[in-house]
């Protein structure tokens, strides 16, 4: 007999952590978590400098894209978490919510109850804000939002450079100015990374009515006349049947999520054919409207050894770790990213759709490498990321088998105007570069070198050197139309007690990093759900 749950949720990430949390507060309903991935014990998860060493390990799926046609056939690697936590236990940890025009454009949409003031109440209500509070912040919440515990002398030359550059200094800007040059605040509490299980899943493991298994990989939602009542799972090399009374809950991510309905039989009905599955629904949009940010950057020589190009060399990173383990200061705290901007392309645009990040370390990406290529010698990396792409593609299956990977298409500069903005964006670094605060740091420009300077030549480096900035989104959208695979109260269109709650649920991308709007998912997700009124 197969076991039975009120709810079962898939994916222990950003949104399903926290739903885990919220369903499970009546002891009187059973929930059951699976997650593909293992537990959060390994040290780099919790250590903030950790992540850039998780890239290609068991904790992350290994996900390729196939080759980008606008992109000269390049592939990407274009990693996802799998562990508990999810993406925000491999994250670079920037608490991020994008713009009040974000949300409000999904509300206008049609998805009503999405709009900025419907929203900003959930995210309030996750948060415990160490430095900010009232009309914005929430400091009663289980996530810890932090200032960061030191600053690269980089970072803070970054932040003055921005400003001679004619970009104003904003001290909060997920609050009333997004725009401007900021220090990022950090999901970290006490110089540890928190994540979406260490914030809503570990307080609450104790509780007898909320299991959770890890190393279980959903392969099928079972779906009989058109109610999804439970799901199949492998762990350990065998096979589980799980029920659900209430609802089964897809928050798998937007890789992962279309690619589970799409082996459920829920889909577009052609393509699912065309590869040997049965269609248990049509439903075009799935897998479809795929969209992730693409960045280009800049890398300069540093005059200064005061960078942390080289501080993971194993006799340094020895020292970080000791006075990380005495203090919980220094360099081992630092996630890279410490200071970033907000920017507009153009006048035209109503808000800003270019963000710039400040790495005090030399780096550069190669295609399918697993972490980004550490250079010699000391030196900074400025990447620009077109926020509001409107290049769109798609998650397909290649055939029936769960264990095939899917094809992953971002399909990256398809839309022309995003080639554009990414030349603004190019140029804005090189602005902030040029600037006087810099001077006494930087020795010259590296990468690509100041030969490139025509908008044509500039087009071929970020066509060559274009990367991911991690934010695939937009996979099962929520909205009224065609291609909507989700209501506005996220139930997937045209069956019963499914739902996806997680960052495939935008109908566009937020502004910014999306982590945080992937928990107020899973917040708002868990209120509708529980049938509560807003918040
Ligand atoms: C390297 C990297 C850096 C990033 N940096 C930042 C940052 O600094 N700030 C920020 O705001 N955002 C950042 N992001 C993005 C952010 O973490 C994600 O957008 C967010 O976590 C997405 O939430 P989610 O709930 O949709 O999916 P996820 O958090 O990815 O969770 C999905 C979960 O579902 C599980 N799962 C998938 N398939 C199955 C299955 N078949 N069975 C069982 N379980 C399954 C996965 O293993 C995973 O645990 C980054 C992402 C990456 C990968």
């Amino acid at each position: 007999m197969a076991k039975t749950y009120d709810y079962i949720v898939i994916g222990a990430g950003a949104a399903g952590c926290v739903l885990a949390n919220r369903l499970s507060a009546d002891p009187g309903t059973s929930v059951l978590l699976l997650e593909a991935g293992g537990r959060d014990v390994s040290p780099l998860v919790h250590i903030p400098a950790g992540f850039s060493m998780l890239m290609g390990t068991k904790a992350n799926w290994i996900f390729d894209t196939v080759p980008q046609k606008f992109m000269r056939g390049r592939r990407m690697f274009l990693p996802q978490g799998k562990v508990l936590g999810g993406s925000t236990a491999v994250n670079a940890m920037l608490y991020v919510r994008g713009n009040r025009g974000d949300y409000d454009g999904w509300r206008d949409l049609g998805n009503k109850g999405w709009g900025y003031d419907d929203v900003l109440p959930y995210f309030k209500v996750q948060e415990r804000n160490e430095r900010l509070a009232g009309e914005y912040h929430g400091v009663d919440g289980e996530l810890n939002v932090a200032d960061q515990v030191q600053h690269n002398p980089m970072s803070n030359a970054f932040v003055r450079a921005a400003q001679e550059a004619g970009i104003p200094y904003t001290a909060d800007p997920n609050g009333a100015t997004q725009e401007g040059v900021f220090y990022h605040q950090v999901t970290q509490r006490k110089a540890r990374r928190e994540s979406a299980a260490t914030a809503f899943l570990h307080p609450v493991r104790k509780r007898r009515n909320l299991t959770v298994r890890t190393g279980a990989d959903v392969t099928r939602i079972l779906v009989t006349d058109k109610r999804a009542h439970g799901v199949v799972f492998a762990s350990g090399g065998k096979q589980f049947k799980v029920e659900a009374t209430r609802e089964v809950i897809l928050s798998a991510g937007a890789i992962n999520s279309p690619r589970l309905l799409l082996l459920s039989g829920i889909g577009p009905a052609d393509e699912l054919r065309a590869i040997g599955i049965e269609p248990v629904h049509d439903l075009p949009g799935v897998g479809k409207n795929l969209h992730d940010q693409l960045e280009v950057y800049i890398t300069a020589e540093a005059a200064e050894p005061v960078t942390y190009s080289g501080e993971n060399r194993p006799h340094r990173a020895a020292l970080h770790a000791l006075q990380y383990l005495l203090y919980r200061t220094g360099p081992a705290t630092a996630t890279i990213t410490e200071a970033g901007a907000f920017v507009h392309s153009s006048d035209d645009v109503a808000y800003p759709d270019i963000q710039l990040h400040m790495l005090p370390a030399y780096v550069v990406w190669k295609d399918l490498a697993r972490s980004a290529d550490k250079v010699d010698g000391h030196g900074i990396t400025i990447l620009a990321c077109h926020i509001r792409p409107k290049s769109r593609g798609e998650v397909t299956l290649t055939c029936a088998d769960p264990a095939a990977p899917p094809a992953v298409n971002p399909n990256y500069l398809s839309h022309p105007d995003d080639l554009d903005v990414a030349v603004k964006g190019f140029r804005w670094i090189r602005k902030v570069l040029a600037a006087e605060a810099f001077r006494p740091y930087l020795k010259q420009e590296r990468l690509p070198g100041r030969q490139v300077e025509t908008d044509e030549e500039i087009r071929d480096f970020i066509i060559q050197w274009g990367k991911t900035d991690y934010h695939p989104v937009g996979s099962c959208k929520m909205g009224v139309d065609e291609l909507a695979v989700v209501d506005p109260e996220l139930r997937v269109r045209g069956i019963d007690g499914l739902r996806v709650i997680d960052s495939s649920i935008m109908p566009s991308i937020i502004s910014g990093n999306t982590q945080a709007p992937s928990m107020m998912i899973g917040e708002k997700g868990a209120a509708l759900v529980l049938g509560r009124e807003p918040v």
